[in-house]
């Protein structure tokens, strides 16, 4: 049999799943230690490292140093998280109102990772038909990061109840980038072992059975799973 690369080893095939299946996203565990650059530069080479439409590589990553910065994002967040509590009712209201669903403040790094629009020109190749490619493109940075964290032991939150032209202004972005995912990243005191939205009782992972079709939506499937 003939050495190759092609396949990991047990090792390694047991860690990436365990990064898959223990990644969370943070947002009350973060720890105030500082990320040390060479750390940050890892999470960075992953993040870059994303599969992109037509090697597009649309992602900038904004890295929020100064407290004023923040500050005026959270109070984005708040404004904007007012909004959305208004949109449940009774105790679900009550319930959301009772989530923390930003950690901008304690985690002691805040990133930005923004999609340019026409990087590449006006005609990148397998973005024709589907043109938000590039945002997708972004999300699989994003992932990659994310991932990557979780095996140095860092946490990441998402914060998405933002609204995205009073960020983009925030941040000083020019028409053609889209603030994608304003990220929270910071050592953390644990991981849980699942989503804290499914440890507060809002919404449980859905079985997998249920995802799976045929080929054809609602049918299942012929050789089953
Ligand atoms: C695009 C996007 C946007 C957001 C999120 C995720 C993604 C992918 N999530 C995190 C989300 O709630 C979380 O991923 C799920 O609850 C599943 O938990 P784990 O990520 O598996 O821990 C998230 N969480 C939060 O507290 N505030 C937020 O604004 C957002 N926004």
């Amino acid at each position: 049999m003939t050495t190759s690369n092609h396949r990991f080893s047990d090792a390694e095939r047991r860690g990436l799943y365990r990064a898959i299946h223990e990644r969370r996203d943070v947002r009350s565990q973060f720890l105030p230690d500082r990320i040390p650059p060479d750390v940050l530069a890892r999470l960075l080479e992953a993040a870059h490292h994303a599969p992109s439409v037509g090697f597009m590589q649309p992602w900038d990553f904004i890295v929020i140093e100064r407290r004023s910065v923040r500050e005026a994002v959270l109070a984005m967040f708040e404004q904007e998280n007012q909004k959305a509590a208004e949109r449940f009712e009774g105790e679900r209201q009550a319930h959301y109102r009772s989530l923390k669903l930003q950690g901008i403040m304690e985690s002691p790094l805040n990133l930005c990772i923004t999609c340019d629009r026409s990087r590449g020109g006006p005609h990148v190749l397998g973005r024709n038909s589907m043109v938000d490619t590039d945002l997708f493109s972004t999300c699989l940075a994003v992932q990659n990061l994310w991932l990557a964290a979780r095996v140095e032991g860092i946490g990441v939150g998402w914060v998405s109840i933002l609204d995205q032209e009073q960020l983009s202004k925030a941040l000083n972005l020019p028409d053609h980038v889209y603030p994608l995912a304003y990220l929270c990243l910071g050592y953390v005191s644990e991981f849980l072992d699942q989503p804290e939205l499914e440890a507060k009782g809002w919404r449980s992972r859905l079985p997998l059975s249920e995802l799976v079709h045929g080929d054809q939506w609602g049918q299942p499937l012929a050789s089953g799973l």
